[in-house]
């Protein structure tokens, strides 16, 4: 066991929480299997995890005090903390947009004088700013949509993923994205990696390559070989062994999981036959 662990701030709750645990349990980590629990240390891995909210996730990694953390985008550039983002994880996407009742506005610009109520006054304060507009911003912890209907506020600023809640509310997004978001991982700005951070991550990043890439393997004839590995040329470069049967050779590469199946048919349609494809559970590149 290492003398220092490193120390991880997951979500504990919210839409980041579940997707959170599962990639880290995936990584080969310990997992809480109470959701009251806000603390475990997996020793063998030399990891200790502190399950946090979301929202100030950015902060301890920021001041220094965790070493490594899980958050939303829009979290993190929210809280204006001294923390980076060094891998994107590919759950919690949304997108962050402005919206009214119809005819309210069309563009940041028609905001002047406006009152805007968002869970992200950091981001909401920033963009206006950007965009030279002055306008009254309101933070509220949450169900902003129903701040318009309630007479506090214009115009809100939220997530939006499916946009039923907006569409409940009677309210629709206008202007363009204010950003898009995804749960990614963070460390403090301008530091050193600390002791341990690069095994974890490359075991992070073996997750997610895992999750979207398949292995191929196929048999083809010696002389459509080229063709068939220009439909496959894999990460580094596909394996192609010799058969026993004369005029024929296997390969064996990595395929992105969501075009496999276009993939195995184009290939059969090269001659190649005994395709298979198989889920990669763990790797490194
Ligand atoms: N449908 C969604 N609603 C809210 N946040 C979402 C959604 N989809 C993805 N996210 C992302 O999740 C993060 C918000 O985390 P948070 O814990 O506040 O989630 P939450 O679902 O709003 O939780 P809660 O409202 O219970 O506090 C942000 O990074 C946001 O972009
Ligand atoms: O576009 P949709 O799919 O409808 O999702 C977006 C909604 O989900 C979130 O609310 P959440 O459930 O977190 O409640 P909250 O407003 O209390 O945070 C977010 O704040 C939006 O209100
Ligand atoms: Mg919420």
């Amino acid at each position: 066991m290492p003398d220092k662990l490193l120390r991880l701030a997951v979500p504990n709750k919210g839409s980041l929480s579940q997707s959170a645990t599962d990639i880290l349990r995936e990584a080969g980590y310990k997992q809480r299997t109470d959701a009251k629990r806000l603390t475990l240390t997996d020793g063998e891995n030399g990891v200790e995890f502190f399950y946090l909210r979301p929202r100030d996730i950015a902060l301890y990694v920021g001041e220094g005090t965790l070493d490594v953390g899980i958050t939303g985008r829009d979290l993190l550039l929210d809280s204006g903390a001294k923390a980076e983002e060094v891998l994107t994880l590919g759950f919690g996407r949304s997108r962050f947009h402005f919206a009214a009742p119809p005819g309210t506005a069309s563009s940041v610009g028609d905001l002047a004088g406006k009152r805007i109520a968002t869970s992200y006054a950091g981001v909401v304060q920033r963009h206006l700013e950007d965009h030279g507009v002055e306008a009254t911003v309101t933070r509220l912890d949450g169900a902003v949509e129903s701040s318009v209907q309630l007479g506090v506020a214009d115009v809100i600023a939220d997530v939006v993923e499916t946009g039923s809640t907006l569409r409940n509310a009677g309210l629709e997004v206008f202007g363009d994205p204010i950003l898009e978001s995804e749960a990614v991982l963070i460390t403090r700005a301008g530091a050193q990696p600390p002791a341990g951070f690069e095994v974890f991550r490359r075991r992070v990043e073996g997750v997610l390559v895992a999750r979207s890439y398949v292995m191929m393997d196929y048999d083809i004839r010696t002389e459509r070989v080229e063709e068939a590995v220009a439909l496959t040329p894999g990460i580094e470069s596909p394996t192609v062994s010799p058969l026993h049967r004369e005029g024929w050779v296997a390969v064996r590469s990595m395929v992105p999981r969501d075009t496999a199946q276009r993939v195995m048919d184009e290939l059969w349609d090269l001659g190649a036959r005994g395709i298979l494809s198989t889920d990669i559970h763990a790797c490194r590149l």
